[in-house]
């Protein structure tokens, strides 16, 4: 529980912090307009529906003012490095970014449909009283407009209209109306194609939709700036009501009176949006500008099980261990960006990439690598990066177990190298002193994209006397009679008959009780750093584990859960 409280307390106090912070808008902002004198009048044509309409609104400036900030990665990479002295657990909430972005988006869908239902409502009871429905006054006062042709009520007089037109009229004749149907859609089309099966399965749909967020901040800026209510002037109430009641005439009419400022001042949309808007477009022109830059092929190796190593040198770059870049290949499509982790080492001077056939682009880039004449240079490539994650801090805990499925090995092979420059060039001074490292696969040939990695560094370790450095278990979680009768025939080897290194391979999956006993036991006074790159369900399992094997005393051993999904 007290590991729980350690791994998300920090996360639980932004959320409280942000839910506090949209309750308060809301309850303000519904009492302001609900409760304050200004408003009288208004209430009195429209109810409770104003209020209801614009607490929900600044909610709404709220939240999409904070939507871009998750997505804006190069900040988040520089907020990352300012705290890479200190501050772990500060890291780690900026690698919950999206969860975030994504949080907020369903805060903005919820506003949005309050703020929508509200309007409608404001322009039906709206036209309710300018047809006397509600109320004796609103009627005699309307009359009274038409005998005198003067505008008590309203800009829009009676009979200039039909007014079972209104709501249609103002839906499409303002610019808030317009608008607002706009960035309904859009957010509606968003929010739709942005579901998790959508995402996985359909990745461009999301995508490409996704992009509708230029049109909903553009119409978001003109929306705010058009409120239909207050375009009304006399409908709206004046700032200081008894002031201007103390001017009625002997009719009781209010005939000048000022136009109110809402809220006192209150920043508009444009106001709270300008800032996250500049700065993701800052991130886009980095991204242009990156994608300009020449990238050369230094080397191209097709992998067995359809993976493709790519090998490029890109000058000026520089990298830390178990970063991403997004890769761009024109000749594929121009517009989408794919990320990949890096399996070079900060020491290396090229940057490398291992990727697996997934789908429709990684597809059609091994097809056109594959079919390049020997040694030629591939297409162009844009490379957009490096950017962080949980990986790169495996070095900042004495112990670290790294767990990586499949092609989820990747960030940990350029932590594996990294290892091994260190200790090939001098004694290093890590802070880090074990790491203990599984890696699970389905099929045997995936062992083959590493295994020579793993054959140096095991070999480095021994010569310099460091094998206890390193604990690497290899499992094969997919395998059939076949390999079975195979690995019989060679049980009493030296080296493993699938992958050729001293370790064995298991078989079937790791018991994990079993293996954080055991680190626990080696490790009885150590913070152990668990970073897993893999599927959702064995995060779920890991972090169970580390919660369950931490111990309350602080003395004690101590497991912290970072994760990284593809
Ligand atoms: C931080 C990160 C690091 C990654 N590192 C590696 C790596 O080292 N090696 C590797 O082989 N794969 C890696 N991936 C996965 C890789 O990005 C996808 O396999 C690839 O983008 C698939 O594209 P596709 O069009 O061929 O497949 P699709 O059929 O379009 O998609 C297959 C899967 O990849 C996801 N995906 C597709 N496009 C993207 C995208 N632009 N951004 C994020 N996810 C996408 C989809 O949701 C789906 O689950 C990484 C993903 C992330 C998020
Ligand atoms: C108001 C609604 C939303 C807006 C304005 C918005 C905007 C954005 C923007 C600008 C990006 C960055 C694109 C890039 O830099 O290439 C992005 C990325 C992303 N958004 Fe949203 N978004 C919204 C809703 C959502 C929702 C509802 C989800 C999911 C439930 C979601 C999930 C994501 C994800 C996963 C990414 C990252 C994609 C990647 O780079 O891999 N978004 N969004």
């Amino acid at each position: 529980m007290a590991n729980k409280i350690i791994n998300n307390g920090l996360s639980a106090f932004i959320l409280v912090i942000w839910m506090g912070i949209n309750i308060f808008l809301f309850v303000w902002f519904y009492l302001f307009y609900d409760l304050g004198d200004q408003f009288f009048y208004t209430r009195h044509l429209l109810g409770s529906a104003l209020a209801w309409a614009r607490a929900p609104a600044a909610v709404l400036n709220f939240n999409c003012m904070l939507v871009l900030l998750p997505v804006c990665r190069n900040l988040l990479s520089l907020i990352r490095g300012s705290f890479m002295c200190c501050g772990r657990t500060i890291r780690k909430q900026l690698d919950k970014n999206l969860s975030f972005h994504k949080l907020v988006a369903y805060m903005i869908a919820l506003m949005t449909a309050v703020h929508v239902i509200a309007h409608l409502l404001n322009v039906e009871w709206y036209n309710n009283s300018r047809l006397g429905v509600y109320d004796k006054l609103s009627t005699a006062l309307s009359d009274l407009e038409d005998t005198e042709n003067t505008t008590y009520l309203n800009p829009i007089r009676k009979t200039d209209i039909d007014p079972q037109q209104i709501p249609t009229y103002l839906v499409f004749t303002t610019i808030a109306g317009l608008t607002g149907v706009i960035i309904t859609l859009a957010l509606i089309l968003i929010i739709t194609s942005s579901m998790e099966v959508i995402r996985r399965s359909y990745f461009e749909v999301f995508w490409y939709t996704h992009h509708l967020f230029i049109i909903f901040f553009a119409g978001l800026v003109f929306h705010g700036a058009g409120r239909i209510v207050r375009s009304q002037q006399t409908t709206d109430p004046p700032h200081n009501f008894t002031f201007c009641k103390d001017r009625t005439d002997d009719w009781g009419r209010i005939p000048e009176c000022p136009i109110p400022q809402f809220a006192g001042g209150f920043p508009q949309t444009w106001m709270w949006v300008i800032a996250p808007m500049v700065l993701y477009l800052c991130e886009r022109l980095l991204r242009f500008i990156r994608y300009m830059q020449t990238v050369t092929y230094r080397k191209i190796v097709m992998r067995p099980s359809k993976v493709l190593e790519l090998q490029l040198v890109k000058s000026g770059f520089k990298m830390e261990v178990g970063q991403y870049v997004f890769l761009n290949c024109p000749a594929i499509s121009q517009l989408e960006w794919h990320p990949f982790t890096m399996t070079s080492a900060p020491e290396e001077d090229f940057l490398s990439v291992h990727i697996r056939s997934a789908g429709d682009w990684t597809d059609k880039l091994i097809d056109i690598m594959q079919k390049l004449p020997e040694g030629a240079q591939g297409p162009k490539m844009g490379v957009d990066g490096p950017f962080g994650t949980a990986s790169e801090d495996v070095f900042d805990y004495e112990v670290s177990m790294l767990v990586g499925a499949g092609i989820g090995v990747t960030p940990f092979a350029s932590i594996l190298k990294s290892i091994w420059y260190k200790f090939k060039d001098s004694n290093p001074k890590l802070r880090t002193r074990k790491i203990y490292f599984y890696w699970l696969c389905r099929e045997t040939h995936a062992f083959e994209w590493f295994a020579d990695l793993l054959q140096v560094l095991e070999k480095e370790m021994e010569e310099r006397g460091m094998d206890h450095f390193l604990t690497y278990k290899l499992y094969l979680t997919g395998w059939d009679q076949s390999t079975a009768n195979h690995v019989k025939v060679w049980v009493d080897d030296d080296t493993d008959v699938v992958t050729g290194l001293k370790q064995k391979t298991h078989y079937g999956r790791p018991i994990w009780d079993k293996e954080f006993e055991q680190v626990r036991k080696e490790n009885p006074t150590s913070v152990v750093g668990t970073f897993l790159c893999g599927p959702q369900v064995l995060g779920k399992v890991l972090e169970k584990k580390c919660a369950k094997y931490s111990d309350v005393d602080p003395r004690k051993t101590k497991f912290y859960f970072n994760k990284e999904n593809f």
